[in-house]
């Protein structure tokens, strides 16, 4: 499991192994780290141009460190001092003693133009509401450079335990982070400013729990459902499918599609789109009636392609089993029912959806993924995944977040949402319980994405489809 811990998880296990350490000892790990990365970037250091970006804090001081190990390797090294009478003392000295030059923030333009290499150490953890105008200013000038760019823990300007960023941001093409991962540096919009995000071991330790956690290959191969020997169809769970209707056909059949691909013995689709889901999957056991006609399931899935059937919803959340919630759904269901339920409930609205359920613009969730995604959580008292160019899945209480690594922008595409209520619905009946249901579907749909688009454009049913050669990519 990766995980990210908050800015006030973090400077705790500083204070902790600051303690044993002489001082000085954790800056020159990060340092070391973050030299030592510059020169992976640069490929050959000597002759090189580097201009170091410093504000007056201990991000600076690492930045300020590092570009002396690189002025020892024979780097042209400028440090364009923010703040010069509040510079970290020794690791300026130590530049300049390694024979690098400082010039003020108003004549950085001239060398940043010239630079091979920008290291942003503005500002760190440190860092409080937007960037000041003169670091606003140089983001400004880094963007029209041909420099690469190298990111101080994190870019200056984004915000390390929300993700979220106000104002101008450093763009970086690598961020080099100490001791643990930031929420930041894996939830948009921040992470899009962080470019690839390499983690510097300082010795840090971490007892407490992450504030976010993303799960990996083995992780996903230990939750996933796979049959014993003495499994049959009932054992290893029924799921429900109320969805689809005579305007959207179609998305019953991509939410049955998404559930035969996720691990329950066997698929139940209740719903005017029967015939439809038939022709293209004759496995399914298709009823006409109500969701209580339909026989046991061991957890339903409702809403997708819906239109405004609000008793299917009802009668759904009414009900003792695990019970996703997805698009039409969730505005059909009544909070105080989902509140009301003892079964667990997993929601999976997308930007959109959540901006409703929640009565804010739709931006202001794009803008705030870690924020929305825990408040409406708390609010409907269920586990909620939402979906976007970064999934988050919570649940209530304060326990990590899960933020799905997976990904891509191919799944941007008209029901690939309800393949993923399906497969994640699958997962459900099969006994995982909502955190894990949410997050492992959301990592099957986004590799069965990028498998399937593989570099081209693809339809939901495409995803569908490799969703089982996900399946094996994690259990090989
Ligand atoms: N934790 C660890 O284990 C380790 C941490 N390490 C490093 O320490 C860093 C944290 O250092 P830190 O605490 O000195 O804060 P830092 O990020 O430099 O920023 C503070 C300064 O920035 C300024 N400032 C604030 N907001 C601003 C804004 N919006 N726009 C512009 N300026 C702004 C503010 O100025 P002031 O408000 O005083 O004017 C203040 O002086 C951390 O990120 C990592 O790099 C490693 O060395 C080793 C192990
Ligand atoms: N920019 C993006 N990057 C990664 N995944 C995305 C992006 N945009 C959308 N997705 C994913 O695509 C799917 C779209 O689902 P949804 O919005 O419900 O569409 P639909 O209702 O058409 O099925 C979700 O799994 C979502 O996480
Ligand atoms: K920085």
């Amino acid at each position: 499991m990766r995980t990210a811990y908050s800015v006030e998880m973090v400077r705790a296990a500083e204070r902790e192994l600051m303690a044993r350490l002489p001082d000085g000892v954790l800056m020159q790990r990060a340092a070391a780290g973050l030299a030592a990365a510059c020169a992976d970037v640069l490929g050959r250091v000597y002759g090189r141009r580097v201009v170091l970006l410093v504000g007056s804090g201990d991000n600076g001081a690492d930045a300020l460190y590092a570009g002396a190990r690189l002025a020892r390797r024979g780097a042209g090294v400028t440090a364009v001092l923010l703040a010069p009478d509040r510079t970290h003392p020794e690791a300026l000295a130590a530049l300049r003693r390694a024979g690098g030059r400082t010039v003020p923030g108003a004549d950085a333009e001239e060398p940043l133009r010239r630079a091979d290499l920008v290291v942003d150490g503005i500002v760190g953890i440190g860092g409080t509401g937007g960037l000041r105008p003169d670091a606003a200013a140089l983001v400004d000038v880094i963007g029209e450079t041909r420099a690469a760019v190298v990111a101080v823990d994190l870019p200056s300007g984004v915000e390390a335990d929300t993700g979220e960023v106000h104002g101008s941001a450093v763009r970086a093409d690598l961020t080099v982070t100490f001791g643990a991962h930031k929420p930041g540096l894996l939830v948009d919009p921040a992470r899009e400013y962080a470019g690839s995000v390499r983690l510097v071991d300082i010795g840090l330790a971490f007892p407490g729990e992450a504030e976010l956690e993303a799960l990996q290959h083995a992780d996903v191969a230990r939750l996933l459902p796979v049959p014993a020997a003495e499994s049959d169809k009932y054992r290893r769970g029924v799921v429900g499918i109320a969805a689809g209707s005579s305007r959207y056909p179609g998305a019953a059949v991509l939410a049955v599609a998404g559930a035969l691909r996720g691990g329950a013995g066997a698929v139940r689709y209740v719903g005017p789109a029967g015939d439809a889901v038939l022709a293209r999957f004759p496995e399914t056991l298709v009823s006409t009636g109500t969701p209580e006609q339909a026989g046991r399931v061991q957890a339903w899935v409702v809403g997708p392609g819906a239109g405004d059937d609000a008793d299917a919803v009802a009668a759904v959340l009414g009900t003792d089993v695990p019970v996703l919630v997805d698009a039409d759904g969730l505005r059909l269901a009544d909070r105080d029912a989902v509140r009301a339920r003892r079964a667990p409930t997993l929601l999976t609205p997308h930007a959109g959806e959540a901006a409703a359920l929640l009565g804010v613009a739709r931006e202001e969730v794009e803008g705030a993924r870690l924020r929305a995604v825990r408040e409406l959580a708390e609010r409907y008292a269920a586990t909620v995944l939402l979906k976007g160019s970064t999934t988050l899945v919570a649940s209530p209480g304060d326990g990590p977040v899960r933020v799905n690594p997976t990904g891509t922008g191919w799944l941007a595409t008209a029901g690939s949402g309800d393949v993923l209520s399906g497969l994640a619905g699958s997962l459900l009946a099969a006994g995982l319980d909502a955190l894990d249901a949410g997050s492992v579907g959301a990592y099957l749909h986004g590799l069965a994405g990028r498998r399937a688009a593989d570099g081209a454009p693809v339809g939901a049913h495409d995803v569908a489809e490799a969703v089982r050669e996900a399946w094996r990519d994690v259990t090989d």
